[in-house]
């Protein structure tokens, strides 16, 4: 196939249909990855808000154990004095109860508001279960905050400790973990503080039971009022103040800052930023005032998930969209070259017509039954053949005509001087080879001049016609009879002829001219006067030959008129 119009047009179908199955798959791919995307958000969004309900519904739980501690007639007892035995182990049982049943407890303790806040009960998870500290273990709290803010709260009230590492003294499992404790006075009758009951709280304990049922991929972020980092994927990032170095969530992802600060209460984004510049994240963070009494005045949490993991979906859809439209490239190719051969099929007909046209041979099948664009083309290629034939043929008419009239008389329709030089040139030709006589007669009519002067030129012209009638009639079909001049016939033998059948055949002609001849009714006296010339007798070339009998004419006219001579070179006697 050439590069021709149909190929490039296939090239040009075939790109535009590339083109657009590109653009559709790349706007398909990219639509549904901003959809997975957008959905990925939601899906964080709703599940951090569900979080951070777990976890308010977690702290009402912890209250409810504290008021369960906090009102306890015991615990009452023990806080007003030494208390019973009894009632130590009812407060212990209660205790013991509440951390096999709370696996995010640390510890449970009843702290006295005198004697510096010491310890009344106390019972520690131990590493095989809930251990009741003895007597001598306890010890004085008054100095911490979770005692001194607690022992000045009010009626319903629970305080909140600041989320930190635990580093209080024979804590057992929640030694240097992340903890947090809440607290709650106990009052006597009167509404006098007693004491505090105390929980310490799991942090990550607490976390790891509430997301347990998120996907693996969806990761943790927890920070204080401040931003803090308090629970990370990566625990060398959580607690840095308590190492002195404080590291901010604001500064992993900058959307947080305004959630931190409380401005937002939610931050829904796509994090590409530091570290997640290899690894970019979808995230949703939310922070929400705490209902309790705390120097932690707002706690953030946040979830997010691997942009990879969530458009793992996309990037499947992407392969499925790439093979299609791979596919459709591939059909929109074979659609192309399909309809460029299509196209070129005809075209290639007609151009082959038009060059076997042009060779003279028959232009062969034409595609004129089509009802296109190339239907019309090839019926118009028929018609102008068929209109050049026709000029073509009647071109060869004309010239055939006008090769006849270039080589005969118009007037007797005999040859012409031209047509007759070249037969007698071709005659003295083959006489040369042979070698053969050639002959030729020169015939001169006697007394026309008066005919066209009296009757008209007309009738001069039917008597010339009617003597070349008569001229042909004495010659055979091998002789050629001419007329040279207004008057003047010459005939040329075609076979040698002896002197007596010269004689023969010049008396038939002065015959049969001589005939009385009546044109319009007038009767036309006529007589004609011969020179006879032969090859090579008397002469050798075509010239010679008609010149020596156009002589002998003469000397017949000289000699009466009506007769013939054979051409004589011998001058006439003076
Ligand atoms: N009608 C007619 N006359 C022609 C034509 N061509 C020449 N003539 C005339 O033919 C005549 C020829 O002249 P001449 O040969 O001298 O006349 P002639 O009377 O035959 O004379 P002689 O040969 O001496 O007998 C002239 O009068 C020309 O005008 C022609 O085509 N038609």
């Amino acid at each position: 196939m050439k590069f021709g119009i149909a190929l490039k047009l296939s090239l040009l179908l075939a790109l535009a249909g590339a083109l657009a199955a590109g653009l559709t798959g790349y706007y398909a791919f990219e639509a549904s990855r901003t959809l997975l995307v957008n959905a990925a958000k939601d899906r964080l969004l709703t599940s951090t808000l569900v979080l951070a309900r777990r976890v308010a519904l977690a702290r009402e739980e912890i209250e409810r154990d504290l008021v369960l501690v906090a009102e306890h007639p015991a615990a009452r007892a023990l806080l007003q004095g030494p208390g019973t035995p009894s009632q130590q182990q009812t407060l212990q049982d209660l205790m013991v109860l509440m951390l096999q049943s709370q696996p995010s407890y640390f510890q449970v303790r009843l702290i006295a508001a005198d004697q510096h806040g010491m310890e009344r009960v106390r019972v520690d998870r131990a590493p095989r279960g809930p251990m009741v500290v003895a007597d001598d273990d306890l010890q004085e709290k008054g100095h911490f905050d979770y005692v001194s803010q607690a022992l000045r709260l009010g009626p319903d009230q629970t305080y909140m400790s600041r989320v930190a590492i635990n580093h209080e003294r024979g804590s057992h499992l929640g030694v240097d973990k992340p903890s947090l404790q809440l607290a709650r006075p106990v009052r006597d009758a009167q509404g006098r503080t007693l004491g505090v009951a105390v929980i310490n709280i799991d942090l990550n304990g607490t976390f790891e039971l509430l997301a347990k049922d998120m996907p693996e991929s969806i990761q943790l972020y927890f920070a204080n009022h401040e931003g803090d980092i308090l629970i990370h994927p990566e625990p060398a990032k959580t607690f840095g103040f308590d190492r002195g170095r404080r590291i901010f969530i604001q500064d992993e992802f900058a959307a947080t800052g305004p959630v931190v600060r409380g401005d937002n209460n939610v931050a829904v984004f796509e994090s590409h930023e530091g570290a997640h510049a290899n690894q970019p994240v979808v995230a949703a963070f939310m922070s929400q005032p705490l209902k309790v009494s705390s120097p932690e005045t707002r706690l953030t949490l946040g979830l997010t998930q691997p942009l990879q993991a969530v458009l793992a979906d996309s990037n499947r859809l992407g392969q499925t969209v790439l093979q299609i439209v791979l596919a459709l490239c591939a059909l929109s190719l074979l659609l192309a070259l399909w309809m460029g051969r299509a196209l070129t099929r005809p075209i290639n007909a007609i151009s082959h017509a038009a060059r076997m046209v042009a060779s003279g041979l028959p232009a062969g099948a034409l595609p004129v039954e089509r009802r296109d664009e190339i239907g019309d083309l090839a019926r118009a290629f028929r018609d102008m053949r068929l209109q050049i034939g026709e000029q073509i043929s009647e071109l060869r008419d004309n010239q055939d005509e006008l090769e006849h009239l270039a080589q005969h008389d118009p007037l007797t329709g005999l040859a012409n001087r031209r047509k007759f030089q070249e037969r007698l040139d071709h005659a003295l030709a083959q006489a040369r080879r042979v070698p053969q006589t050639v002959s030729v007669l020169f015939i001169d009519l006697d007394r026309f001049k008066p005919i066209n002067d009296h009757h008209g030129h007309d009738v001069g012209d039917v008597v010339l016609q009617t003597v070349a009638r008569r001229l042909k009639g004495v010659l055979r079909e091998v002789d050629t009879v001419a007329r040279i001049g207004g008057d003047e016939f010459v005939a040329l033998l075609g076979a040698p002829a002896t002197q007596e059948q010269l004689e023969a055949i010049a008396r038939k002609l002065l015959t049969l001219v001589s005939e009385p001849m009546v044109v319009d009714k007038l009767q036309l006296d006529l007589g004609c006067s011969i020179g006879i010339a032969s090859y090579p007798d008397h002469a050798s070339t075509a010239t010679d030959l008609l010149a020596a009998a156009d002589h002998a004419m003469y000397q017949a006219k000289t000699a009466g008129r009506n007769t013939f001579r054979f051409f004589d070179a011998t001058p006439p006697a003076a």
